[in-house]
């Protein structure tokens, strides 16, 4: 495989992480960031000590604040910042880009605007540029700081031919990053964004000790809501089983590592989810997504009643031990 010139936009925990792999398969890794002291940890140390503390990254990857240089000769584009960032970066990117690139998105979230896809909106947002030569996004169970330890991590490649998913693996797959190409970006999308506020439900109710079985059963109804919304956008069952649906689930609504998780057990712990919030300074995807799913859920009647106890939890001054009281009644089944 040729060397690739590779830009990731946003210095923070999964960008880094990303850029190690890519690095480690020799590619040519240009980071691009607005903190000059996250850029000067990457370039000078070696390391992104604010999102992955002292932890070495490959000593290839450079990092940037200036967009016309990071977007100097890129073949692959990686969206690495949050869901709330994307248009403000994708308008830079047009204005500096110099070639048609593959972009790749990394975010987990939906669109608020059309209560539709963030990918839908994302290609919107470079339509009559052109700059992008084609959409994929990345989505699966892979905790930033575990994918820098180099650990074994499984993830899906969502394109829109599977010829360019199966390509962009090559990029990607090594011996501890294993990447597997799909065409389903629906589905793969669809799970990301809604198994994070599942993730917050995982948490509310560890911090209730409300044992086993109850993480099982919260693991089992969530997915058969993110199906039964996926079917609204077309998307495939069998993708709610790979790693993108499944696998992100039980890693996310089960591990302390994921921040959707912590944000939960913050918010028994105020036994408030404002305050919970007001307090918690970290990229909490999940927030945004209840609502907006919950949101998507009225409009075309979708059986959600999961998202509908979390968004009155989140929004509403609900307690949140109304999750353990209400959740486990009336599970539509797919
Ligand atoms: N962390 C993980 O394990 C995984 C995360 N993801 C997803 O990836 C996305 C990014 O998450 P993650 O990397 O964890 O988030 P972080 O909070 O760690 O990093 C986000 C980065 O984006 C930067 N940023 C924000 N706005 C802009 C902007 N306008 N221009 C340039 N940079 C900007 C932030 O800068 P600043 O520091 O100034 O805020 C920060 O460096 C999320 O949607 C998340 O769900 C996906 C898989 C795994
Ligand atoms: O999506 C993730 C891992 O796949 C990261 O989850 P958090 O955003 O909850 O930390």
């Amino acid at each position: 495989m040729n060397k690739k010139n590779i830009t990731i936009i946003g210095t923070g925990a999964y960008g880094t992480a990303l850029a190690n792999v890519l690095a480690d398969n020799d590619n040519n890794v240009i980071m691009y960031g607005i903190v000059e002291q996250q850029i000067d940890d990457i370039n000078i140390y070696h390391q992104n000590s604010v999102f992955l503390d002292s932890k070495k990254i490959n000593k290839k990857i450079k990092a940037t604040n200036s967009m016309p240089a990071a977007l100097e000769n890129t073949d692959i584009l990686i969206l690495g910042v949050p869901t709330v960032a994307i248009k403000h970066v994708v308008n830079d990117i047009i204005k500096y880009a110099k070639k048609p690139m593959d972009v790749i998105n990394t975010a987990k979230g939906l669109d608020e605007e059309s209560l539709g896809l963030l990918s839908t909106k994302i290609k919107k947002y470079f339509e009559g540029s052109s700059v992008i030569k084609t959409y994929s996004a990345l989505y699966g169970p892979s905790i930033a700081v575990e994918v820098v330890d180099r650990q074994p991590t499984a993830i899906m490649i969502a394109s829109e031919t599977i010829e360019k998913a199966k390509e962009l693996c090559e990029v990607f797959s090594n011996e501890y990053f294993y990447m597997y190409p799909t065409t389903d970006i629906a589905g793969c999308e669809i799970s990301a964004a809604l198994k994070n506020a599942i993730a917050i439900g995982g948490g509310i109710l560890k911090a209730y000790d409300a044992g086993d079985n109850a993480h099982a059963t919260l693991l089992t109804l969530g997915l058969n809501e993110m199906y039964e919304f996926g079917k609204h956008f077309g998307a495939k069952l069998e993708t709610f089983l790979n790693f993108a649906g499944l696998g992100d689930l039980i890693l996310t609504a089960s591990s302390k590592k994921s921040r959707n998780f912590r944000l939960g057990e913050k918010i028994v712990e105020n036994n408030d989810a404002k305050k919970a919030l007001e307090a918690f300074n970290l990229t909490v995807e999940g927030v945004e997504t209840a609502r907006i799913a919950y949101e998507i859920g009225k409009k075309y009647q979708i059986d959600m009643n999961f998202f509908e106890i979390i968004y009155n939890i989140l929004y509403n001054n609900v307690k949140p031990i109304s999750l353990l009281n209400n959740v486990f009644r009336d599970v539509k089944l797919v």
